[in-house]
């Protein structure tokens, strides 16, 4: 396998948080939510080479982020370890999705790494085993791992697939990156929305209990929602600082995308009940 010729690149979504209710908190400070995690069919992509010296490398390496903190890292070396591997990866990340955003960028890359090399060290983790390790890393990495569209319950590893009409969402980024330890560390973060039952579900009647707290410490985010909702129902996504609008057609997106003033950058994206990563798995599999 040459990757510096011709990657074969694996595919790294995007989520949305359709929405996010905290419930509560458990003993060790976690948050009790239900959410709806939207998978898109845009994100980022990495490409693994296998090598025999047992090393793991990322490249490039992302801006003020060591290499032992990246995600695609601690999750190759973890399921390396896991696993008794003695083979190493060269591997290649190609960053397209802000960090900071609530769009699970690092989650996602973490989740893709070790579903390809679960494939490509030939380890036989179960799906189940493979998100319980990625639970470890991030509380998203599982719903990643598996790779559906779902409701979430618990830390967010309670996952109850579901099919929603795959419509399309104008992403933005406001430009300010929100962390989402400081988001659930708040005082004031609203913690007492009663649990709902998933067949229950309909945008208008949820909505996410982050955003206000995200509103008040970040203007501009608060700013981006006003201009957005004129278009479409909007809403932000997970601790923030992204917000999405959702249409029923790329081309409707795309519209108000080209009207998007110039201080904030998206990317129209269209959701899927299942996550490109796993089609990719699915097509790897049956060669
Ligand atoms: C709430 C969500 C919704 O998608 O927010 P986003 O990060 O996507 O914005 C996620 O589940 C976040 O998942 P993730 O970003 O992987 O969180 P982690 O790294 O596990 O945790 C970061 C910090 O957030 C807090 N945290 C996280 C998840 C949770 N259910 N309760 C928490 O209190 C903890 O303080 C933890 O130290
Ligand atoms: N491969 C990675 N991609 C993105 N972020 C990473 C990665 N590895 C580590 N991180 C760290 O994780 C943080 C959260 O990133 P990300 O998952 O993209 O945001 P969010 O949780 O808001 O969706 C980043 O600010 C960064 O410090």
């Amino acid at each position: 396998m040459d990757t510096q010729l011709t990657p074969d690149w694996w595919p790294s979504p995007a989520k949305l948080n359709l929405f996010l209710h905290i419930l509560g908190r458990y003993p060790n400070g976690y948050h009790q939510l239900q959410s709806l995690f939207q998978m898109l069919d845009t994100g980022d992509r990495l490409a693994f080479s296998l090598n025999t010296t047992g090393d793991i490398t990322v490249s490039p390496e992302i801006p003020g982020v060591n290499t032992e903190d990246n995600l695609v890292y601690r999750a190759a070396s973890m399921l390396q370890r896991h696993c008794n591997v003695s083979q190493g990866v060269d591997i290649l990340l190609d960053k397209q999705l802000p960090m900071g955003g609530g769009i699970g960028g690092g989650s996602s890359n973490a989740a893709t790494t070790l579903v390809a090399l679960n494939h490509y060290w030939q380890c036989k983790l179960s799906t189940d085993e493979l998100a319980e390790l990625g639970l470890t890393l991030g509380a998203d990495v599982p719903i990643f791992v598996r790779g559906k569209t779902a409701f979430a319950g618990g830390v967010g590893e309670d996952i109850h697939p579901t099919t929603l009409p795959e419509q399309a969402y104008l992403v933005v980024f406001p430009g300010v990156h929100v962390g989402t330890a400081e988001v659930f560390g708040h005082p004031e973060l609203p913690r007492d929305t009663p649990p709902m039952r998933w067949q229950d579900y309909e945008f208008e009647s949820t909505h996410n209990d982050c955003q206000q707290i995200v509103f008040n410490a970040h203007p501009e985010v608060a700013k981006l929602l006003q201009w957005l909702v004129h278009y479409a129902p909007s809403r932000m996504t997970g601790t923030g600082a992204c917000v999405f609008a959702k249409f029923e057609t790329v081309s409707q997106a795309s519209d108000v995308h080209k009207q998007l003033p110039s201080k904030w950058s998206g990317f129209v994206a269209k959701g899927m009940n299942t996550s490109p990563l796993l089609l990719k798995l699915e097509q790897v599999s049956l060669i």
